[in-house]
C-alpha cells in the first residue's frame, strides 16, 4: 500500500484547486516537496477518470524520474497516462516526420566540437579559440543558443543573454565568432548525418505548422519545467491540444537554460499560477538546514520573483548529521557501516546513497558487495526507488526522488563544487553546484547525513552550524 500513498493521501486545499484547475495554462510553482508531482498525478488521474477518450502524458527531465513517475502513474492507469522525457517523445516525433535521429554520443559530439573550434580558428587569433579555458564555456553557449533557438545570426546578435551572466565577458564581436563556431559545428554534425540533443526542439519548431495531429497530446503536463529549454517547451505548448500544466521550482534549477514564460507563448497571469509553500516529505529539522544553505543562493538573496519561501513544517525529526570522516578510506569504511547499521535498524525503510560522480557510485556499489549489502543502482530504468533498501544515485539523477535516509558523500571541496577545469568559476557555476546539494538534502524525508574526507566543502560552511550536529571521526 506504501507505493500508492501519493496518490491517496488527503490534499490542501491549494493543491486541490491546483488538480480542479480548468483553464488551459497554468504555473505550478513550489518548493522541494510540496507536492508538484503528486500534483501533477493527481490531475493526471482525474482528467482519464472525468474525460472518456483523451489523451495525457506526463514530462520529466531525465529518465530516472520519469521511472519513477511511470511507476506511479502506472498504478493510475497504464494504458492512459504516458510518461516521457522531452528527448523520449520529440524522438518518436521526429521519426514519425521521416526526420534523421540518429543522435552524437558524447564522444562524438567532443571530438566534431574540437574540429569544428580548429576549423573556425583558424588563422584567428581570438581568444575563444587560443585559449583552453573557454571550452566549457563555448559548448554551454551553443547549447543555450539552440536551447533558445536562434537559428539566425542576427537574432544571436541581439538577444539579452539572460541566465549567461558569468565571468566570461562577450562583445558583438565575440558574438560572431560564437556563431561562427556554431555554423561550422552544425556543418560537420549534417557531414556525419548526426544531430545532438538539443537539434531536437529546434527540428520540430522549424515544421511546427506541419506537425501532425497524430503526435499530439490532449493534456501535457510538464514536471521541474526550470530545467527545460525554452525551445523545449514551446515546442510542448504547439503539441497540446487542450491544455499544458508546467510545475517548477526555480530553487533546484541545475541546468543552463533561461526563458521567460511569456516566450513559451503561455499566459500565467493572476489566478494561472498556484503557488505551493507547505512541504511534506521531509522533517522540520531537514527543511531548516537545506533552507539555510538556499539563502546563500543568488535567486534569494535578488528576491528572484520565481523564488518562493518555505513554510516550515510541523513534523520533527534528529537534526542531521555532518560527519567529518578524516581521510578517504576511513570515509568509506564509515558508510559501509553506517549504511549496515541504518539497513539491521530500518529494513523496511528506503536508504539513498548520493555522490557526485558515477565512478563512485559503482566503486560505492562494489564496496557494499563486498560487505553483504545489497544494493541497487537508481539510473534512468535501472532500480526500483519505491521498495526498501540501499539504493545508489548522483546528485544529478536524483533530482524528484525522495527516500527515507538520505546519505550524501564526498561532500568536500573538488567534489562539490566539482572542479570546472577552466577556471570559469563564477557565481551562475557556483550557485547551480549549490542547488544540486540542497536538491540532495531535500530528498530526505526522516534522516539526513553528509559525510567528507579532507576538505569540508564550502556549502558546509555556508549552512546554519546551529542546524546540524558535527561528528568527528
Ligand atoms: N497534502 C499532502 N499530504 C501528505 N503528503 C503529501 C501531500 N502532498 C504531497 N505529499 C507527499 O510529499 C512528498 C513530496 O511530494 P512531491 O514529490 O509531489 O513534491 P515535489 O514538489 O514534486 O518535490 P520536488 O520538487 O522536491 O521533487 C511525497 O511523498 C508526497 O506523497
Amino acid at each position: 500500500m506504501k507505493q500508492t500513498a501519493a496518490l491517496e493521501h488527503d490534499l490542501t486545499p491549494k493543491q486541490q484547486e491546483a488538480v480542479d484547475y480548468k483553464g488551459e495554462h497554468m504555473l505550478i510553482k513550489g518548493i522541494a516537496g510540496s507536492g508538484k508531482t503528486t500534483v501533477l498525478l493527481r490531475r493526471a488521474l482525474k482528467i482519464v477518470t472525468e474525460e472518456k477518450g483523451t489523451t495525457v502524458a506526463l514530462f520529466t527531465y531525465n529518465a530516472t524520474l520519469a521511472a519513477y513517475a511511470k511507476y506511479l502513474a502506472d498504478l493510475i492507469n497504464p494504458n492512459r497516462v504516458k510518461v516521457y522525457t522531452f528527448h523520449s517523445w520529440a524522438g518518436q516525433v521526429l521519426r514519425a516526420l521521416n526526420i534523421r535521429t540518429n543522435t552524437v554520443w558524447n564522444s562524438m559530439q567532443d571530438e566534431l566540437f574540437e574540429k569544428a573550434l580548429s576549423k573556425a580558428g583558424t588563422g584567428s587569433e581570438h581568444r575563444f579559440f587560443k585559449q583552453e579555458r573557454f571550452k566549457t564555456f563555448l559548448k554551454e553557449e551553443i547549447s543555450w543558443i539552440k536551447g533558445k533557438n536562434l537559428q539566425q545570426r542576427d537574432a544571436y546578435l541581439k538577444v539579452e543573454r539572460i541566465g549567461r551572466t558569468g565571468n566570461v565577458r562577450v562583445t558583438k564581436a565575440d558574438r560572431e565568432k560564437i556563431f561562427d563556431l556554431l555554423e561550422t559545428y552544425q556543418k560537420f554534425l549534417k557531414q556525419e548525418n548526426k544531430l545532438d540533443y538539443d537539434d531536437y526542439a529546434p527540428r520540430i519548431l522549424d515544421i511546427q505548422a506541419e506537425l501532425p495531429d497524430s503526435v499530439k497530446i490532449d493534456h501535457i503536463l510538464v514536471d521541474e519545467a526550470q530545467d527545460l529549454q525554452q525551445a523545449q517547451l514551446q515546442v510542448l505548448r504547439i503539441a497540446a491540444r487542450k491544455s499544458m500544466i508546467v510545475a517548477a521550482d526555480k530553487g533546484q534549477k541545475i541546468y543552463n537554460t533561461s526563458f521567460a514564460w511569456r516566450d513559451i507563448g503561455i499566459n500565467i497571469q493572476g489566478g494561472r499560477t498556484k503557488v505551493l509553500q507547505n512541504t511534506f516529505r521531509s522533517t522540520r529539522q531537514i527543511i531548516e538546514l537545506a533552507h539555510s544553505l538556499q539563502k546563500n543562493d543568488p535567486i534569494v538573496k535578488a528576491k528572484d520573483e520565481d523564488y518562493i519561501e518555505p513554510l516550515y513544517p510541523d513534523v520533527h525529526g534528529s537534526k542531521p548529521q555532518v560527519i567529518d570522516c578524516g581521510k578517504v578510506q576511513d570515509e568509506e569504511r564509515m558508510l559501509v557501516q553506517m549504511v549496515k547499521a541504518l539497513r539491521d535498524r530500518s529494513p523496511d525503510r528506503t536508504i539513498g546513497v548520493v555522490t557526485r560522480w558515477w565512478k563512485h557510485v559503482k566503486r560505492m556499489q562494489n564496496l557494499f558487495a563486498d560487505a553483504d549489502i545489497l544494493s541497487e543502482m537508481i539510473q534512468k530504468q535501472e532500480g526500483n526507488v519505491h521498495t526498501p533498501g540501499v539504493k545508489l544515485t548522483t546528485l544529478h539523477s536524483v533530482k524528484g526522488l525522495e527516500f527515507d535516509i538520505v546519505l550524501v558523500v564526498k561532500v568536500r571541496e573538488g567534489n562539490i563544487p566539482a572542479v570546472r577545469g577552466d577556471e570559469d568559476e563564477d557565481d551562475e557555476y557556483i550557485a547551480v553546484e549549490r542547488r544540486l546539494l540542497y536538491v540532495a538534502m531535500t530528498r530526505a524525508k526522516h534522516e539526513l547525513y553528509m559525510l567528507y574526507s579532507g576538505a569540508p566543502s564550502r556549502f558546509i560552511e555556508e549552512m546554519d552550524e546551529t542546524l546540524f550536529s558535527k561528528v568527528k571521526l
